[in-house]
């Protein structure tokens, strides 16, 4: 899948380093949060391989990798399913977001800022999107695309 930005820019997954480091960052992710006292009550029992790697594949398609999200976990309509009725405060949601970042590091993921900026970009939007959609009696749109996320207002520079 092509990203977002202008023709010619590499994509955030490919910046990334393609699917071998988002699954280390979202393991990473993970470990943490099995260790966190404000989210772990969320993952009973601890979060599985499956659960892991299906929130890889989301982040990948999402940084304009592969779209096998959508191609094998049931696209937008099931990431949105396991959300509903979470009831996501907002200090649960803070600590789900600085958490990645730091997870981000664990992995070792490209540090340079634009990079880091577009991807805590995602991280902010996709976490009070689902903040608000797991409020009880939350309506959110039943189907749309998954969403792609670019580089925005800060490509990398190239002199
Ligand atoms: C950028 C923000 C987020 C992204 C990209 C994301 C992504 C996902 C995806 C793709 C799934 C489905 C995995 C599958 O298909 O098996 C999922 C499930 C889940 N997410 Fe998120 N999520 C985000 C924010 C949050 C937040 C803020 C929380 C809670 C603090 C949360 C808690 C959960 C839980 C508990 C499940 C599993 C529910 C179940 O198994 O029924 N997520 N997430």
């Amino acid at each position: 899948m092509a990203g977002v930005d202008e023709p010619g820019l590499p994509t955030l997954y490919e910046w990334a380093g393609g699917l071998e480091p988002l699954r280390r960052m979202i393991d990473c992710f993970y470990d943490r949060v099995e260790a966190d006292e404000a989210l772990s009550g969320f993952f009973p029992g601890g979060v599985s391989t499956r659960h892991r790697a299906h929130v890889a594949d989301w982040w990948a398609e999402v940084l304009g990798g592969p779209e096998t999200y959508t191609e094998q976990h049931g696209g937008y309509e099931a990431m949105l399913r396991h959300h509903l009725g979470l009831d996501i405060t907002p200090a649960q949601r803070h600590r789900f977001a600085a958490t990645m970042s730091l997870a981000a590091d664990d992995a070792a993921l490209p540090a340079d800022p634009e990079f880091r900026a577009a991807i805590i970009g995602y991280l902010e939007w996709g976490t009070r999107l689902a903040v608000e959609n797991s409020r009880r009696g939350a309506t959110p749109p039943a189907h749309a695309p998954t969403p792609r996320w670019g580089w925005g207002v800060a490509p990398p520079y190239v002199g």
